[in-house]
């Protein structure tokens, strides 16, 4: 993949299971973003292809859903209102997309503050109303950009286990960049490892962690070894190594 002359993502292969939550880590300007925006369509690749379930990745489509870092909520609507919105799109008839608007705040754990609008909500609340919004298209993809990185630490827990909890659920594919390798280590089911100049894959790692994953996940030995082999991966990497 070329952005003019600057080749960015340079024979990156990855293919991932229909459930499968997959993790992308790796240093800043690696490529990340830029293959979830083609995964998502949002960019077209310059040589290569992408398939989702077998069909060319063409254009964006609603079996594809983003939730970025920043919120990508309305701020004029309110939450029942953001979280309706793609299934209005959708043509959902009104019955319905009532009934399944109420469904998904209640999973993100909102129920209550329908009628808030979201300068009124916290940074936590507006990310629960922004994966509301994503999971109600009932995508088969969910691509994540960093979608916890703006919380503050008890916060940003919380929502791990409580998203674990909505795709434990919903197994939907799950495709998450993050800069935190214990976040990846406790949500995937797999580490994909990037490097630099150009982007490309440099290791694939099985978290082999048992689910339902809980807050004692974090503190297990093996977590803790698998985060230092990554972190010391990565800074091979960034230094401009191989990282095998
Ligand atoms: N629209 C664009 N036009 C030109 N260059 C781009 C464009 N988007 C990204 N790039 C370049 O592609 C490279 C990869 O960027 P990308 O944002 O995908 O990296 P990243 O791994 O997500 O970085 P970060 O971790 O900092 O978010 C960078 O060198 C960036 O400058």
């Amino acid at each position: 993949m070329k952005f003019g002359e600057n080749l960015v993502l340079d024979n990156v292969s990855l293919s991932v299971k229909p459930g499968e939550f997959t993790c992308l880590i790796g240093a800043s300007g690696c490529g990340k973003s830029t293959l979830l925006n083609l995964i998502a369509g949002f960019t077209k690749p310059t040589s290569g292809t992408l398939r989702a379930g077998g069909e060319l990745i063409k254009a964006p489509g609603p079996e594809r859903a983003m939730v970025f870092q920043d919120d990508a909520v309305f701020p004029w609507y309110t939450v029942h209102q953001n979280v309706e919105y793609g299934l209005k799109l959708r043509g959902v008839r009104r019955e319905e997309r009532h009934a399944a608007t109420k469904s998904f705040i209640k999973m993100v754990g909102l129920e209550g503050r329908e009628k808030s609008y979201p300068s009124q909500l916290s940074g936590g609340m507006r990310k629960r109303v922004d994966v509301a919004r994503a999971i109600a298209v009932a995508p088969r993809i969910l691509l994540m950009d960093e979608p916890f990185a703006a919380l503050d630490a008890i916060t940003k827990a919380r929502m791990q286990e409580e998203f674990l909890d909505i795709w434990e659920k919903r197994q939907t594919t799950v495709i998450f960049v993050t800069h935190d390798i214990e976040e990846a280590l406790f949500l995937g089911d797999r580490i994909v490892l990037m490097g630099t100049h150009p982007g490309r894959i440099l290791s694939e790692t099985i978290v082999p962690f048992a689910r339902p994953r809980s807050e004692k996940t974090r503190t297990m030995p093996e977590l803790q070894e698998l985060r230092a082999t990554l972190l010391q991966q990565l800074r091979i990497s960034s230094a401009g190594g191989d990282a095998k």
